[in-house]
């Protein structure tokens, strides 16, 4: 039997009755797509390739002796958690339309990917996501590149050893030409953060029985269909087993005084005093820095991060419309647009995000999130959020701004904001807070199965 991508029930990859196709499909998957992968410490190479036959026996070598399977890596999940040994590293493969060409797919096959965003490439999506233009983006990012090569691990070490190990067996013909290096950050409590000091990576997808089994879920169901993610991977050697995912990558420069300046001066202009200044920046995510949601309440604080949540009956009083995690996950409808979210931050910076330290100590540039998301279509998800949720200042409710975090585009309406929590009265209309994010390059690949790699 097919493996049925829409099925509503997330999946028991550890039960006894478990169908060959779906078995196949796991053991065909890479890692970090249907669940997260550690990769706290983490290198991205971006490699371009020139021949044919070197390049697919580049892959083939990576797949057969640095690669697990999904299933391999849900397994390694739970001896650790059983406090057996540590799992092994996570080493992901990407390959772009120009890759695929590159090692011999004609422009016919390419098109059996239905995804028509993947088909043209990021850089000439510009237009359509409010880019930067080409020119402006790292160099790296402006040539053409074949594949994206991830290792990942809890540890510095092993990533360093399968980096020189990998780097190594790259042939002559291909260049490497660009690397970036992400870097976990963890606030006092043990959270994941990004560089604004936000609480980052709590609400996903999730399409794993055993890691839906531990969520709360009176207001929101986190069990997504693997048709979310995956789709039949169009050059493996069974497409019914062998399935891939669109992983968009993109590199996010965060102006971090900028932001922390914005903060300070909207609560100064809303009369916020104390804890209640925190507010401001909340208003801007969605969430407290310590992940608590602004929906729920007016203060930080309060244990785990929580996630079981909608906004049903917010009028925008408590979590404006334009509120990053609002934007991006309205949650009352949308849910087919929700991507797995792999991101993982880059920059070193000498003080601490989560701190009140003032803006002038924050870092202007040089860090950022490197975006990474894993999608069923590009095209439907990725940049329907960025194009017509994120910079789209009308979306739900006419006027109410871009996504204040990741928007692009003119920011030329006035918004208000309200000026106590739940309660009707609004600030005056005000110019929107400028823009600190800036892409600064990047690229759609497709993750395809261990199938089609170790058939290279
Ligand atoms: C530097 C850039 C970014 C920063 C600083 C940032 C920050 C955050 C933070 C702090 C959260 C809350 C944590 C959570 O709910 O898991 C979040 C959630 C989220 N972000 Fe971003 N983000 C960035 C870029 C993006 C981009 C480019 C997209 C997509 C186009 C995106 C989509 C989402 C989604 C879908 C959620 C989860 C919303 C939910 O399910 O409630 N983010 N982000």
């Amino acid at each position: 039997m097919p493996v049925d991508l829409n099925n509503e029930r997330p999946l028991a990859w550890d039960s006894a009755t478990l169908d060959a196709d779906t078995k196949a499909m796991l053991d065909n998957l890479q890692p970090n797509i249907l669940r997260a992968h550690v990769r706290e410490h983490l290198s991205v190479l971006f490699v371009r390739f020139n021949d044919v036959a070197e390049g697919r026996a580049f892959l083939r070598w990576v797949a057969t002796t640095k690669m697990k399977s999904a299933r391999k890596h849900m397994q390694e999940v739970r001896d650790f958690a059983a406090g057996r040994h540590r799992g092994t590293p996570y080493v992901g493969i990407g390959i772009s339309k120009a890759g695929y060409r590159d090692l011999g797919h004609s422009v016919e096959d390419v098109r059996e990917f239905g995804d028509p965003v993947f088909r043209d490439g990021m850089k000439r999506r510009v237009a359509e996501v409010d880019d930067p233009p080409v020119e402006e983006w790292d160099r790296a990012f402006q040539r053409e590149i074949h594949a994206v090569i991830l290792i990942g691990d809890a540890e510095a070490e092993p990533v360093e050893r399968l980096r020189e190990e990998i780097l190594g067996e790259l042939p002559d013909s291909a260049r490497l030409l660009g690397e970036e290096r992400g870097q976990g950050m963890r606030n006092p409590a043990g959270d994941g953060i990004e560089h604004f000091g936000y609480v980052d990576g709590r609400s996903q997808p999730l399409f794993l029985k055993d890691e839906v089994d531990r969520e709360p879920k009176e207001h929101w169901d986190p069990a997504f269909p693997l048709s979310n993610v995956l789709v039949p991977d169009p050059f493996a050697p069974n497409p019914v087993r062998h399935h891939g995912s669109y992983l968009v990558f993109r590199k996010l420069e965060q102006n971090v005084r900028a932001f922390k300046e914005i903060e300070r001066d909207l609560a100064d202009t809303l009369g916020l005093a104390g804890v209640d200044r925190e507010r401001a920046g909340a208003m801007l995510v969605g969430r407290f820095k310590d992940g608590t949601p602004l929906t729920l309440k007016p203060k930080p604080g309060g244990g785990p991060v929580a996630n079981d949540f909608t906004f049903d009956g917010d009028d925008g009083s408590k979590c404006p419309f334009a509120g990053h995690v609002r934007k991006t996950n309205p949650r009352s409808f949308g849910r087919e647009v929700l991507m797995a979210r792999r991101g993982q931050t880059y920059g070193e910076r000498a003080d601490e995000p989560w701190d009140d330290s003032p803006p002038e100590n924050r870092p202007s540039g040089e860090v950022g999130l490197l975006f990474m998301a894993f999608n069923s279509s590009l095209l439907d998800q990725f940049e329907f959020t960025q194009q017509s949720w994120a910079n789209n200042p009308g979306f739900e409710v006419e006027a109410t701004g871009h996504d204040p975090v990741i928007g692009q585009g003119e920011r030329d309406i006035k918004v208000a904001f309200p000026k106590a929590w739940g309660k009707p009265e609004l600030s005056g209309p005000q110019a929107q807070v400028a823009q600190t994010v800036t892409m600064k390059g990047g690229e759609y690949f497709f993750a395809p199965s261990l199938a089609y790699l170790r058939n290279l």
